[in-house]
């Protein structure tokens, strides 16, 4: 059986297939495969294992051949999930293994924003250090502030857990269902949308991108933040309209934000919010850590091995796959 893999991933990945007895064929330009080239490289495959490419309903209806399709990541935003499971694909992603390495990611960006980090360091390699006088790049303390949560699962979780830890930092979150658990750990409160809005100092977003989700954070979603507030965004860029958090960011509606995520990917290097001294941006590097990468190449080998041997994935996005008779079958 051939696998089609579209990056290079981890060595622990690569083993795993290999061992199982699988022909590897690993992309290795540096640079993202178009949809079409995509497919006419799927021909021939059994499977295929995908970082980020799109996987729209074109893509499912070219490639029936496909026994699966295992993911490098746990968002699923860039899979048309229905046309998959129309063409009977299992589609498996992974879940869990990056909750810590995403979550610290979150919160580097809220430590870094809050002190003017990456500003100051950008100062620095410009020759100039500034004269230090007692008003001169003023951050925001975090001790005993109020973290709001849109989104409070796995990595929601993680990140709020660190602030209460570190900071003592009061947790309140908006969530489509209560989180006991975090509740109990942490006394979470459970808030409305627009409750978190008003009463959050430091706003971590860590929902899933969705219709739902899209676009939430808007010109309106920023008006009702504190303008000491900080917003951090490590889920992905479509949640937040980018536009409308420039304009807050610029107007003094909210005081800064760290991003891991932005949208389009990558940004543009003369966009405005890269020389806003209280912004902080990185290049969606949330699971980036050498043990979070090598879980995440292991789970997806996992779904791989296990949908080839015609077993259930074990990290499975669309389980009605199993349940569902694929047309013209
Ligand atoms: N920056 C990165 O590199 C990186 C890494 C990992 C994950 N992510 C992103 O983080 C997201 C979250 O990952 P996770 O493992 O914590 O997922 P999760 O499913 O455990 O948590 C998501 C939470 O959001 C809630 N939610 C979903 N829709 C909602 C809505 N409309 N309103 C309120 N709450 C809603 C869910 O109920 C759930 O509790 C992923 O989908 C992915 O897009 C980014
Ligand atoms: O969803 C994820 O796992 C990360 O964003 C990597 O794409």
């Amino acid at each position: 059986m051939k696998v089609f893999v579209t990056n290079v991933i981890p060595q622990v990945g690569v083993n795993l297939l290999e061992e199982a007895g699988l022909e590897l064929t690993q992309w290795t330009e540096k640079r993202k495969l178009s949809g079409e080239e995509l497919v006419a490289h799927c021909k021939g495959y059994d499977a295929v294992l995908c970082v980020s490419n799109q996987l729209d309903a074109a893509f499912f209806e070219a490639c029936p051949h496909l026994k699966v399709v295992a993911l490098h990541s746990v968002g699923y935003d860039n899979v048309d999930v229905q046309a998959a499971t129309r063409a009977g694909i299992p589609v498996g992603n992974t879940p869990g293994v990056l909750s810590d390495a995403t979550a610290e990611t979150a919160f580097l960006l809220m430590i870094a924003t809050a002190r003017k980090a990456f500003y100051l360091h950008k100062k620095i390699l410009n020759g100039n250090w500034g004269f230090t006088e007692p008003t001169a790049d003023l951050g925001i303390s975090l001790e005993g502030k109020t973290l709001g949560v849109y989104g409070l699962g796995k990595i929601g979780f993680v990140m709020a857990r660190k602030c209460a830890a570190a900071y003592n930092m009061k947790v309140i979150y908006h969530n489509r269902h209560r989180n006991v658990e975090a509740e109990d750990a942490l006394k979470a409160v459970k808030v409305s949308f627009e409750e978190l809005l008003e009463q959050s100092d430091v706003l971590s977003v860590h929902t899933a991108l969705t219709q739902e989700t899209k676009g939430m954070f808007n010109k309106q979603a920023f008006g009702r933040m504190k303008p000491s507030a900080i917003f951090i965004n490590t889920a992905r860029g479509g949640i937040h309209n980018e536009a409308d958090l420039t304009e807050a960011l610029q107007k003094g509606i909210i005081w800064g934000a760290g991003l891991d995520v932005t949208n389009p990917e990558p940004m543009d290097k003369d966009n405005p919010l890269l020389q806003m001294p209280s912004v902080c941006i990185l290049p969606h590097i949330g699971s980036a850590t050498v043990e979070t990468r090598d879980a995440m190449a292991t789970l997806a080998a996992r779904n791989i091995i296990a949908g080839l041997r015609n077993e259930r994935l074990p990290y499975i996005v669309n389980p009605e796959v199993y349940t569902h008779t694929p047309a013209n079958s």
